[in-house]
């Protein structure tokens, strides 16, 4: 969904992004270190800073593209390692939040189960040639639930965390089945 605001974000990056002169992969690199921080945060219990790391880390995937496309260094294993990273990110900063009692194991793994799954099956229809970036929840999406769950449960308490991650598990698995049937018509009707 968020993704639609690309055109318009692109406005606002990609005149700051072509002054950076820096190899795009490492700002790649830097946005997954940052989460790294942020799982770790998260399993010290300290949501606020945990939500202020999610923001930075999404907002370094945000620039790194533009970074990227700003100055003609786009590059295929760019995109690889942009994609790639984001998984360990969101796994990681998942971990984090279970290894720091917020939510159950359970909880946890279908959260990372949901997640993973709405990134594979639109890497698996992008292997059948059939651009999939579709649904509610996409990764931005996602990453700013468990951030404003983090914000709002550094306040309001820890069962914020909790009902966030929930919400990650229902609109993420929504999100596959709504990619499922976007993917089917592509391939069957064209
Ligand atoms: C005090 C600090 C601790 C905290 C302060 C942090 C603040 C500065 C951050 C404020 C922004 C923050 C609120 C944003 C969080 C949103 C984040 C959770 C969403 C992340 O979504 C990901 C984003 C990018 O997706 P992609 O990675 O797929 O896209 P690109 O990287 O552009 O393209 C990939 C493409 O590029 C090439 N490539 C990439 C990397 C590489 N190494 N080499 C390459 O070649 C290759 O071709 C790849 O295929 O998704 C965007 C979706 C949507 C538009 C996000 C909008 C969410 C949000 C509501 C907008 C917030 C706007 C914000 C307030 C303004 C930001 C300021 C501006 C200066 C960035
Ligand atoms: O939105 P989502 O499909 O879960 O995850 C996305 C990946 O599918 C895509 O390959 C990548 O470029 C995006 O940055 C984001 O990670
Ligand atoms: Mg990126
Ligand atoms: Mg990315």
């Amino acid at each position: 969904m968020l993704n639609n605001l690309r055109p318009y974000l692109g406005r606002i990056t990609d005149p700051i992004a072509s002054r950076i002169k820096v190899n795009p992969n490492y700002v790649t690199l830097a946005g997954f270190i940052i989460a790294l921080v942020a799982a770790y945060t998260f399993a010290v219990k300290n949501l606020f800073l945990g939500g202020l790391l999610i923001a930075l880390s999404g907002f370094m995937d945000i620039i790194d593209g533009a970074i990227a496309r700003g100055n003609s260094k786009a590059t295929k294993f760019g995109g690889f390692l942009d994609s790639t990273l984001d998984r360990f990110s969101d796994a990681f900063i998942l971990v984090g939040i279970t290894y720091g009692g917020f939510i159950g194991w359970l909880t946890g793994m279908l959260a990372l189960h949901a997640s993973l799954s709405v990134s594979y099956v639109r890497a698996r229809a992008e292997g059948e040639g059939v651009p999939c970036s579709v649904g509610v929840a996409e990764r931005a999406e996602r990453l700013l639930i468990l951030m404003l769950g983090a914000f709002l449960g550094s306040v309001l308490g820890g069962f914020i965390m909790e009902i966030a991650v929930i919400l990650v598990i229902v609109l993420g698995y929504f999100t596959v089945v709504q990619r499922i049937y976007y993917s089917w018509k592509m391939m069957f009707c064209g």
